[in-house]
Parts: structure tokens; sequence; C-alpha cells
């Protein structure tokens, strides 16, 4: 069969950040292309249930509850009183609202065609699309598919989920009312995002994770700083523990940790990881199969076992982000078609949004320690940052890693307002092979946060020239 045989010459399945970049990258390219996703997800998980929620409640969680300026107007400094889950939600809904408006622009004004449905594999080349309504069936065949059908809360077959008091991720976003005391099991990214945005409105957290450590690929500095803050916001943390059972009554849960430890709560969150979306694609019919994870495995280039199926997203497994799943899906739809593409692998950033937030990019100390490459610190503090102080962030941080033998920057860790944001400037200067003294010799606006990397740069510059003199 040719190409143009087929009905599409890319069929997408899902509409989160890897779909819809496979979606638009293969329309530049002048493709036809069909995007299959139930009209209540489009934008996937990411705007629907994921990212974009969980990012617009934190930033409504720290503007009402004034947090991030009680630094300057004391501790007692609230927008609003009594904050209610509909002063959180109708934010989150607004945003949400907003943004799946603009996927369907981006996706409609691309020509790119949404088949409403769930797919599944009658063969390699056609996905058998399941409407909303009984016998609402439809086949399309497609020269090239993308999988992108992202991934769902992994639910422990022991515990009863309720909607109401036991809850996953997507249905935290369905509470009725702020609890007054929260089980947050597993101290995954997810989990911690959501312990801090609780812990900020008031409800008494406790964590628990099995593991010794959380976010044990972060900076450990940077961690304790951010377990610091939460014990500060009443998070008790629970390391090293086991959720048994949860035990549910109309006003309150209890949760049974593996010590014989229990907990009375409001209500209990789980985010102990997540499961791929590939047991309804009937995946054998298409000659592949998933890990007991649902995860499937690609190549490179993003491309299965199957040579005209790629795989982009959650649903390949780490990292697992919407920042890397955007480019997975355009680097798939440029390599099905011939484009040339690639991708700084090795330099993806990681923003976690807790309350205050972490951002890094590049190695870590413990990645450079295991690997003897000698490296110096240099580091600024928010509070000596007028920024800093206009800001009422006086506990902020950046931490640059620097090699002493060639000067480049290897490493960034921030700590505090603007993380995310602020660790692409290092993240550039890495990119570019660039060094410290780019930084030192570099005029940056005053006063900003982004003066940080000047004097993390001078302090690594300073000890390394102590270093050189004494030898
Ligand atoms: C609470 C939370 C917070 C997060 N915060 C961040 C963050 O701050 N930064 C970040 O980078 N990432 C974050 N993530 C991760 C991010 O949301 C995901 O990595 C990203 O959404 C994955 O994109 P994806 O392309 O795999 O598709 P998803 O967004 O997972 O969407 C998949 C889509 O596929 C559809 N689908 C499923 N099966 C089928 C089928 N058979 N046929 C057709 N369609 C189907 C689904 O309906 C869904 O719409 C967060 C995730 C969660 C849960
Ligand atoms: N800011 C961001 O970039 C961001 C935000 C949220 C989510 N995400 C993505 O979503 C993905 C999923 O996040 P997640 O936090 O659900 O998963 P995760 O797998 O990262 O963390 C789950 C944690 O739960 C623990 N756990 C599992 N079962 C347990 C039990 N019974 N008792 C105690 N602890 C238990 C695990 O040890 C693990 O630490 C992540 O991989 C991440 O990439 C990213």
């Amino acid at each position: 069969m040719g190409v143009s045989d087929y009905d599409f010459d890319l069929i997408v399945l899902g509409s989160g950040p890897g779909g819809q970049k496979a979606a638009v990258a293969a329309a530049k390219l002048g493709k036809r292309v069909a995007v299959v996703d139930r009209p209540d997800m489009i934008g996937g998980v990411c705007v629907n249930t994921g990212t974009i929620p969980s990012k617009t409640l934190r930033e409504a969680v720290l503007y009402l509850t004034g947090m991030s300026q009680r630094e300057l107007y004391g501790a007692s400094y609230r927008v609003k009183q009594e904050i209610t889950i509909g002063d959180l939600m109708s934010r989150t809904r607004h945003v949400v609202d907003r943004e799946v408006q603009v996927v369907k622009a981006q996706l409609l004004r691309n020509h790119v065609e949404l088949v409403p449905g769930l797919g599944r594999f009658l063969d390699p080349h056609t996905v058998c699309v399941e409407g909303a309504h009984r016998g609402d069936r439809t086949s399309i065949t497609g020269a090239f598919v993308v999988i992108a059908t992202g991934s769902r809360p992994a639910r422990p077959a022991e515990i009863d989920f309720d909607k109401e008091r036991v809850l996953d991720s997507d249905e935290v976003l369905n509470l009725d009312h702020i609890p007054s005391s929260l089980v947050v099991v597993g101290a995954g990214v997810i989990g911690i995002e959501y312990a801090s945005m609780f812990a900020a409105l008031g409800t008494r957290v406790t964590v628990v994770e099995q593991r010794e450590q959380m976010l044990g690929f972060c900076d450990p500095e940077v961690v304790e700083s951010l377990k610091f803050h939460m014990r500060d916001l009443a998070v008790t943390f629970r390391f090293g523990e086991k959720v048994v059972d949860v035990a549910v009554s109309d006003r309150a849960t209890v949760t049974t940790l593996v010590s014989g430890k229990r907990i009375l709560a409001d209500a209990v969150l789980y985010s102990a990881g997540r499961q791929g979306m590939t047991d309804a694609l009937d995946l054998e019919r298409a000659g592949l199969s998933a890990d007991d994870r649902g995860r499937l495995a690609v190549d490179g280039d993003y491309r299965t076992a199957v040579e005209n199926i790629y795989a982009v997203g959650d649903v390949i497994g780490f990292p697992a982000l919407a920042a890397t799943s955007t480019d997975q899906g355009r680097i798939a739809a440029y390599h099905a078609f011939g484009e040339p593409a690639r991708e700084l692998a090795g330099l993806q950033p990681i923003g976690i949004y807790t309350v205050p937030e972490i951002s890094y990019c590049g190695a870590t100390e413990a990645e450079l320690t295991a690997t003897s490459v000698p490296y110096e610190v240099g580091i600024s503090r928010y509070r000596e940052l007028a920024r800093g102080q206009i800001a009422g962030d006086t506990y902020g941080m950046l931490k640059l890693l620097v090699s002493t033998t060639d000067r480049k920057l290897l490493g960034v860790h921030v700590f505090g307002t603007g993380a995310t944001d602020l660790v692409h400037i290092g993240q550039a200067v890495m990119g570019t092979g660039g060094t410290v003294d780019y930084l030192v010799d570099t005029v940056f606006n005053y006063p900003t946060l982004s003066e940080a990397y000047k004097v993390a740069a001078l302090d690594a510059t300073n000890k390394i020239r102590d270093l050189e003199r004494f030898s």
C-alpha cells in the first residue's frame, strides 16, 4: 500500500503534549494528520488533570494565602481569611478551559482532524475509534501511528478508593472541601507538590514514603531546605514506612503502616506512581506488547518494535514530563517523515513546583563525585540580593557547580522564588558549552533574581583563584 492510499499520513492516539506536538509537527510538513482522543480530555492529562490544574492550584494557594508576602507584612497576612475549595477551583477551571481552547485552536488551524473517542489497533496501520455512544465506531488507516496515550494513577488493589476520602491525584481536584488533615502516600513529585500546597493552606499533612528519602535525584542540600520549610508548615514525614491499610468512616480515615502506626486524617491522597495507558489498545494486533507498568519500549527516535509505530510521553516512562513529551512528539513525527531532528537529552531541566519551588539542570554534586570530576561550588543566597529582599524571599538560593579544570558550568541548582524559570539561564550557558567566566563578565539587570548567577559565579571563581594561588 502506498502512503497516499491510507486515510491519513499520521494517526496520533492521545492529545496530551506528546500527541499534540507530533500532530502539529507532521501537519507543518504538509502531512494529513488525525488526533484521536475523548472530547472531554483534549489537551490530555497535562491540561485536564495533571500539570495545568496542579500548577494553577498552586498559584491560587500562593496568592490567596499571601504566603510569599508574609516576610514583608507579618505571619498573619492573608489575602482572604476563609479560603474555600470554590476559591481555588474557580481559578483552576478558568485556566483549564482556556488551555483546552488553545490546544483545539492550534490543532484545527493546522488542519489536524480531531476524531472523538478512544482508539485501539485492528492492525499496525488501522485504528478502530470507539465514540462516546454504544456502537459509535469508525476505522481509520494511517501510514504511521504515534501512541501518546499517557498514564493514569497507579492504584494498589487492596485500597478502596471512594472518590471522597481516599483519592488518587486525579480525584484530588474534585474535593468538596479543604481537608483539615491529610495523609499523602508516596513522596514522589506529585505527592510532595500536593503535600506542600495543602500544608500552605493550613492542612495538617503526613507524608508516608517507603523509601528512606524523597526526591533522591535532586541536590540533597536543596531537598533538606524543602523539608525544613515543609516541617515549618506542620508537615510530618514518615520515611521508610509503608501503608498496609486505609480504613474509612463517614467522618475520617485511619491509615495503618507496616510498623503498626495508625494515622487519623480527614482524607488520604495516593500518589504512588503511574501506569501507562495501554491496556485498551489491543497492542497485540499491532505486534506490540507493554511491560507490567503498561509502558512501551522505544529506540532513540521513539520508534517501537513495529516500524511504522512510534510512542512518546508518559507511555514510554521516564522522565514522564509534559516538558519532555512535547519534544518527543515532535522528534517522532520528524523521524517518521524523514525530517532531521535532534534533542539535547543530557540537559533536561527538572522543575518541581513545591512551596517553595525547586529546579535543576546538569550534574549533581553526587554524580560529579562518583565520576571523579573535580568541581567548585558557587552559592548565592536570595537574602543578599536586592530583589530577594524586595520579593520577601529570604530563604532562596542558587548553587553553581563549576569544573576546576576548564571552568565550564556543570550544574545549576535553584531553591526558592522563580527557580523553575531561573534554571534556564544556566541551562543555556551549559548547552552552548559556556564557562563560569561568561556569568562573571555579563551585566545582569538590577535588581533581579537572575543576578544570583553573577554572585554565585563570583563565589566559585574566587574559590578557584584561591586554590590556584595556593598551588
Ligand atoms: C498531578 C500532576 C502534575 C504534573 N506536573 C507536571 C509539571 O509540573 N511539569 C511537567 O513537565 N509535567 C508534569 N506532570 C506530568 C505531565 O502531565 C505528563 O508527563 C504529560 O501530560 C504526559 O503527556 P502525554 O503526551 O504522555 O499525554 P497525557 O497528558 O498523559 O495525555 C494522554 C491522552 O491520551 C488519551 N488516551 C488514552 N488512551 C487513549 C486511546 N486508546 N485512544 C485515544 N486517546 C487515548 C487520554 O484521554 C489523554 O487525553 C504532572 C502530572 C501529574 C499527574
Ligand atoms: N513538576 C513536575 O515535573 C512533575 C509534577 C508532578 C508529576 N510529575 C511526573 O509524574 C510522575 C508520577 O509521579 P508520582 O509522584 O506519582 O510517582 P513516583 O513514582 O515518582 O513516586 C511515587 C512514590 O510513592 C512511593 N510509594 C509507592 N507505594 C507506596 C506505599 N504503599 N507506601 C509508601 N510509599 C509508597 C514510592 O516509593 C515513590 O517514591 C513522575 O514520574 C513525574 O515525572 C512531574
